[in-house]
């Protein structure tokens, strides 16, 4: 398997070298040159497996030679041996059509564990034996955050640089990442920025051949590829209990960066019955307004009492607009180019029409919000947080063939943003035992001006050259 960029002109890479490149050279992201694609008796083989081996059986056509199958598993058993629920993405019923797949049993209560939680691993694979030393760069809205830095601290040849906008994400989730104490941890609060100023320096370092000359730069985001394979894996898990090969799925996503929603496109691709992938957002529309009316223009950031989901100029989406529209590299490299500079672009209709099939959106605001919180504790008895409840709420208004069921991704834990849950169902979710000392901890944070020339300076004082670079 090779994986091409989606602005053209970047060499195509196998699965190791997309891994530690994170961004393509062209400023595009990867994706496979094509989509592997399983029969229905191979996802009805699937039935019944444990999940890392489902993981693995998903995940191998994308790895290909680069690991050996059998290493593989002993990855993904790695990997989420460390989650708290033994099905590690359990599925939960509502009512006769929606249901919940709990996505939040990693060790940082978020999605993104159960991809970075591999990721870690791998990084560390494909470094064995060499003297190469990696530097992630990252940026928060306050989940990759943690969920990275649990899945890299203390490693050995790796140093993490996070950063998040100083103020915009909940206090939980800052202190998952600033009480982390690490020689190879470093967390940078960004002042008077948003996820999307921290996720543009990301983009522009790798482009800084200055940095790239001198420290081996790579990504924990989702514009790192296997961040997104690994997330495909978890829409199997779930269709597959509800029927698949047999019996179409929906699914209601919260979304921000447009990657788990875009796992999900990918596992559509890969022959998975997929009926609708609903992308739910907050006030920060710009996914909705694209996939509602072609209009991909960024409005700026409003903070929300979802804040991992306030974000405006959404990586992954340039993955959907390659693939829907037409897999033409340059194209989309100059109607990229356009939005860079204008903050704002149509979409064609070629990535209209070939979006439209499998996607629908919704826009959820934060009396809908609170509502949908309110419907799952009283209805269901369950406790579910800000972001989930905007999955929820699209899910509950979803027009879809009788007898389709609809599975919210359950994207959080609650106790991640106790204050905005109590003031919805007047409950407050309780942190596990294992975090129930995190008010107390220490916290060690940078905070820099939010400009690209303060990170830069600060990445290249602390991080570690990479010696197969510099010589
Ligand atoms: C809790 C939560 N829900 C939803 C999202 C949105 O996911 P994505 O950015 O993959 O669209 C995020 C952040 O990415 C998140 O942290
Ligand atoms: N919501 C994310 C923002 C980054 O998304 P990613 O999936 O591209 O890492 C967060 O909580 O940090």
């Amino acid at each position: 398997m090779d994986y091409i960029s989606t602005r053209g002109s970047a060499a195509p890479l196998d699965f190791r070298s997309v891994t530690l490149a994170g961004l393509a050279s062209d400023g595009g992201l990867y994706v496979p040159r094509e989509w592997p694609r399983f029969s229905g008796d191979d996802i009805a083989a699937m039935a019944g497996l444990p999940y890392a081996e489902l993981a693995a059986k998903v995940m191998q056509p994308f790895v290909g030679d680069c690991i050996a199958p059998e290493r593989l598993l002993e990855l993904t058993r790695q990997a989420y041996g460390r989650f708290a629920h033994k099905a590690v993405t359990p599925l939960v019923q509502f009512d006769e059509r929606n249901w919940l797949l709990e996505l939040f049993h990693g060790p940082t209560l978020a999605f993104k564990d159960v991809a970075l939680q591999l990721l870690g691993l791998l990084f560390e694979e494909f470094l064995k034996g060499s003297d190469q030393h990696l530097t992630i760069v990252g940026a928060t809205s306050g989940d990759t955050g943690s969920a990275a830095i649990d899945a890299v601290a203390g490693r050995e040849k790796i140093d993490i640089f996070m950063l998040h906008p100083k103020g915009r994400v909940s206090e939980v989730q800052r202190r998952q990442m600033t009480s982390v104490i690490a020689p190879n941890v470093h967390n940078i609060a960004l002042e008077d920025a948003s996820f999307d100023d921290a996720q543009a320096m990301v983009k522009r370092m790798f482009a800084d051949t200055d940095m790239t000359g001198r420290f081996r730069i790579t990504a924990v985001n989702s514009i790192n590829w296997a961040r997104l394979m690994a997330q495909v894996v978890y829409y199997f898990a779930a269709a597959i209990q509800l029927g698949a090969p047999h019996r179409k799925t929906a699914f209601s996503v919260p979304t921000g960066n447009f990657g788990d929603v875009f796992a999900g496109h990918v596992a559509a691709r890969m022959g998975l019955p997929i009926e609708k992938l609903i992308v739910a957002t907050n006030v920060n529309d710009i996914l909705h307004r694209a996939l509602s009316s072609g209009d991909y223009s960024a409005h700026g950031v409003t903070p929300t009492d979802a804040p991992s989901m306030d974000i405006q100029v959404s990586s992954n989406f340039e993955r959907l607009l390659f693939d829907a529209g037409g897999r033409d590299g340059a194209a989309l490299a100059q109607q990229m180019r356009g939005f860079e500079g204008a903050k704002a672009m149509q979409l064609t209709n070629a990535q209209r029409e070939g979006s439209a099939s499998l996607f629908a959106s919704a826009r959820v605001d934060a009396r809908q919000m609170s509502a949908a919180m309110r419907w799952a504790h009283d209805n269901c008895g369950a406790v579910i947080d800000p972001h989930t409840a905007i999955g929820l709420s699209a899910a509950l208004e979803a027009d879809l063939p009788r007898g389709v069921p609809v599975v919210t991704l359950a994207t959080a834990a609650a106790a991640k943003f106790g204050p905005a849950v109590e003031a919805a169902i007047g409950v407050s979710p309780r942190l596990p035992p294992r975090l129930a000392d995190l008010m107390d901890r220490e916290e060690a944070c940078t905070d820099l001006p939010g400009t690209y020339d303060a990170v830069a300076a600060f990445v290249a004082q602390h991080a570690t050259p990479s010696p197969a670079l510099a010589d």
